[in-house]
Parts: structure tokens; C-alpha cells; sequence
């Protein structure tokens, strides 16, 4: 059996537990892939931090270029885009096979990188970039392939997942919950790039690029995050019998396809109002396929890492079987094969839950329904959901639409705004699944 040098780079959350697979399941590994998988060397930051140490520092240096210069296979898991885009890049130079698990990058730099890896005969593998250990990416690009996929949505980031669930179940505050996540190694070293959308911004282009082979980047993809979410949306969204979720949607309309992340209100009995912690869920649409659903542990080094394993040893088995990754039809990423366009969120139909206090006096209600009507927008439901006493003279009301053009629903929103009986506009949050 042959022997391939594999170089690690990064040994944070995802990569130290690739490190303590690759060195305690060396046997296993090796008769799956059919090659011996030789751990030469650890990049990190610092040699000497305690992470380091829990290593072992003989396999650890600074020099992350000289590693990846020595090496058959490279696994980066440092994340961001530099010095991560440039060493990813001089790995697939060099013809190697590179996985990561770096979405950043991907949804920035993808199409020139998986370009690369054509060029080159190198192989680049990144199922741990979307969901982390669930399977999705590879599915989509390849066991979909006969298929054409019209609808990709889902819960992709397990961070904002496992607050949003715990403000709903236990009434934690933010803060406290954003810590644990990180302490549980799901949130990315900037946390911002989760609970501001990026994160998941990042994961809707990579779906939408492998489900409707196109070079989408995340500066396609409309972002909203969930740091405006208080303990009251989640309270009103529980009474009125949904759950805040951040989801991620990609779908494919008559002239292009539209790319979004942001808050919404799912129904309770949902399949996506039941996932729940830092797990992730993806629903594929296909012509044929019809409906299909993925579920399971979207975030945290060890779900992940079993991911990027998934990447390494597939692509070790076709290197062993003298597979060039060049000519592997299976494996290889095509974003640009159509035309198809990115289009803004005003092209989606969704619909709307807003949140108002109004004054309480007779002929509100009626002007704020005819605003709606003046758009073109439906009511679903219209609820006041507090009553003050009368000379308090304020109300809340919460409306929900029908399905309706986005941008209608954001004129109406616009207008009611500048109505003198609405003294605020509490909430406005999109509804889907209902
Ligand atoms: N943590 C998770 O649940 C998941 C993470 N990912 C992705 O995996 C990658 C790694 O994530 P984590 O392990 O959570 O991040 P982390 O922040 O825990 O680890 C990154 C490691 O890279 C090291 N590093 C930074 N700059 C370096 C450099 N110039 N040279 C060598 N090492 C350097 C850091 O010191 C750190 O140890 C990121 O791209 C992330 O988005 C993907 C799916 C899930
Ligand atoms: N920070 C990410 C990690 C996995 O991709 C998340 O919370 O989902
Ligand atoms: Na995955």
C-alpha cells in the first residue's frame, strides 16, 4: 500500500479534530481509502498555544507555504480568505488534492478555485463548508445531477439555530446563549459572520452555485441577521403559534434565481420549526425528485470533521485507483454552465408578520387595511393582540399577509410607517411554510 502525505492546516475547533482522527484512526482510514495517510505536519498561528500542546508539538510549524509545498493532500481548516484563498490556491498549483471546509472562501473565490482544480488535475472537496456533517453538497452535485433543482431551503447555520431555540425555549438572553455557542466550538472566530447572516449568505451561494451551476457569490445573496430579534418577536411569534428561524432559501424564478437569508416565522409543526440546538436542516426542490429533506449536526468540530474525512477519503480512493481528479466527471464543479442570473429580493413573492402599536380610536383599523388593498396586498389575519385601557389609547396589532410581490409588501410596510395613527412599527418579518 502507498503512502500520501497529507498537511493540515489550522488546528482550531474543526481541525484539531481532524488531527486526532487522522492519528487514531490511521488503520481504518487507510484500508478505506487504500492508501496510508501520513500526518507530515500541523499550520498554526502559534506553536505554543495550549491547543498546540494537546497536539503534540513535533507536528506543528509556522511555515504553512512549506507544507503545503511537501504535500500529496491539503486540508484547510483556517479559515477566511487570507492567507486561506492563496494556500488553497498553491495546492491546487501544485496539482494536489485540497478539502476545506471554508465557505468564506467559496462563496467569494469558488469558480476560479474550482477552475484551478481542473486545470491542474487537483481535486477540491468542501461538503464540510455547508451544514457540516450533513451530507448535501455532494448529493446535490452529483446524485441530482439528472434533476433540475428549483428550491434549496433551509436552517444552515447551527450558531444562530441554537440561540434562536434557546430564546424560544428557556427565554435565554442573547448574549449568554452567543457565548455558549462559541464555547461549544459552532460560531465562526468572528462571531459577526454568524448572527449578522454572513455565515449563512455564504452558504446559500454555495448551494445556489451547485444547484443552478452558475458563479454566485455571496454579494448575491440578500442578508439579514438575527441581532434585532428580541425576547418579544419570539414571544409574539410563539402566541401566534410559529418559531423565529434564520433560514437560508435559494429558488430558482421565470428570469433568474433569487439568493436570501434572513429571520423568519415558520409554523410550529413545520419539519424546520422541530430542529432544534445547533443541528441544521436543508429541503431540496427537484423537477422529478419532487421534495427531499437533510437533516443533522450543522456545526462543531467533531460532526464536521466527519465531513471533511468524507471528502478526503473519497477523493484518496479515486487517487488510488489511478483516477486523475481531472477526469473525475463525478466530482467536479461546474459554475458555468448557464447564464442564469442573480436577482434581487424584490423579484421573491413571501409573505409578511407585522408588529404594530397603534392608537386605539375608531376608523385605524380600517385605514391601515386600506393601505394593504391600495398595494395590492392581502390580509391573512389581522389580530389586536394587547388592549390598553381607553385613555391609554394604544394597541397592538399584528398583521400576517397572503403571499404577495416583495415589493409590495415593502411599500405597504413603507406607507403604514407614515400613517399618524401608528406610533411604531414593532416587527416586520417574513413567514414561510404557512
Ligand atoms: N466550527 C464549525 O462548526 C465549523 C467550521 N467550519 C469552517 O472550518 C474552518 C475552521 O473553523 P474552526 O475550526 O471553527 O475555526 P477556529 O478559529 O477554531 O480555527 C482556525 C485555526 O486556524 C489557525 N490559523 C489562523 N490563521 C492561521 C495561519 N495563518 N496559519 C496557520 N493557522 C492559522 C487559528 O490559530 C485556529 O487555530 C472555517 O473555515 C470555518 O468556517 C465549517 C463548518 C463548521
Ligand atoms: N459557524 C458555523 C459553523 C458551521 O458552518 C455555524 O454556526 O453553522
Ligand atoms: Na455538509
Amino acid at each position: 500500500m502507498n503512502t500520501l502525505k497529507v498537511a493540515l492546516l489550522g488546528a482550531g475547533n474543526v481541525g484539531s479534530e481532524v488531527a486526532r482522527i487522522l492519528l487514531e484512526d490511521s488503520e481504518v482510514l487507510a484500508s478505506r481509502a487504500g492508501s496510508h495517510l501520513e500526518l507530515i505536519g500541523i499550520a498554526v498561528r502559534d506553536t505554543e498555544s495550549k491547543r498546540a500542546e494537546h497536539i503534540g508539538h513535533e507536528l506543528l510549524t509556522t511555515d504553512a507555504e512549506a507544507l503545503v509545498d511537501q504535500a500529496d493532500i491539503v486540508i484547510e481548516l483556517i479559515g477566511g480568505i487570507e492567507p486561506a484563498g492563496s494556500l488553497v490556491a498553491r495546492a491546487l498549483r501544485r496539482g494536489s488534492v485540497v478539502v476545506t471546509g471554508n465557505k468564506a472562501l467559496l462563496a467569494e473565490r469558488g469558480a476560479e478555485l474550482f477552475q484551478l482544480a481542473r486545470d491542474n488535475g487537483g481535486h477540491l472537496g468542501f461538503e464540510a463548508a455547508v451544514a457540516g456533517a450533513i451530507p448535501i453538497l455532494r448529493p446535490i452535485n452529483e446524485s441530482l445531477s439528472g434533476d433540475r433543482i428549483t428550491k434549496v431551503m433551509g436552517i444552515v447555520n447551527g450558531t444562530t439555530n441554537f440561540i434562536l431555540d434557546a430564546m424560544d425555549t428557556t427565554g435565554a438572553d442573547f448574549g449568554d446563549v452567543l457565548k455558549q455557542a462559541q464555547d461549544l466550538g459552532y460560531a465562526e472566530a468572528d462571531p459577526t459572520a454568524d448572527i449578522e447572516g454572513y455565515d449563512a449568505a455564504a452558504k446559500a451561494a454555495i448551494l445556489a452555485m451547485l444547484s443552478f451551476h452558475a458563479d454566485f457569490r455571496i454579494g448575491d445573496v440578500f442578508r439579514e441577521g438575527i441581532t434585532s430579534i428580541t425576547a418579544e418577536d419570539v414571544d409574539a411569534a410563539k402566541d401566534a403559534g410559529f418559531v423565529i428561524k434564520l433560514l437560508a432559501i435559494a429558488e430558482r424564478l421565470d428570469n433568474g434565481v433569487a439568493m436570501r437569508v434572513h429571520p423568519t416565522l415558520i409554523p410550529r409543526e413545520h419539519p424546520l420549526g422541530a430542529v432544534h440546538g445547533a443541528f441544521n436542516a436543508v429541503f431540496v426542490e427537484a423537477d422529478n425528485a419532487g421534495e427531499l429533506m437533510f437533516y443533522g449536526q450543522g456545526a462543531g468540530g467533531r460532526p464536521t470533521a466527519s465531513a471533511v474525512m468524507g471528502d478526503l477519503v473519497s477523493a484518496v480512493r479515486r487517487l488510488t485507483r489511478g483516477i486523475g481528479a481531472a477526469k473525475d466527471a463525478d466530482a467536479a464543479v461546474e459554475v458555468n454552465q448557464s447564464n442564469i442570473k442573480a436577482l434581487g429580493i424584490e423579484n421573491v413573492l413571501t409573505s409578511y408578520c407585522i408588529g404594530l402599536t397603534v392608537t386605539d380610536r375608531p376608523g385605524v383599523l380600517s385605514r391601515i387595511a386600506a393601505i394593504f388593498a391600495d398595494n395590492g396586498v392581502s390580509i391573512e389575519q389581522m389580530r389586536q393582540t394587547r388592549g390598553f385601557a381607553e385613555d391609554d389609547q394604544a394597541s397592538i396589532l399584528r398583521i400576517i399577509t397572503h403571499r404577495g410581490s416583495e415589493q409590495a409588501l415593502a411599500k405597504t410596510v413603507e406607507s403604514i410607517r407614515e400613517l399618524d395613527v401608528v406610533s411604531h412599527v414593532n416587527s416586520v418579518l417574513r413567514v414561510e411554510g404557512n
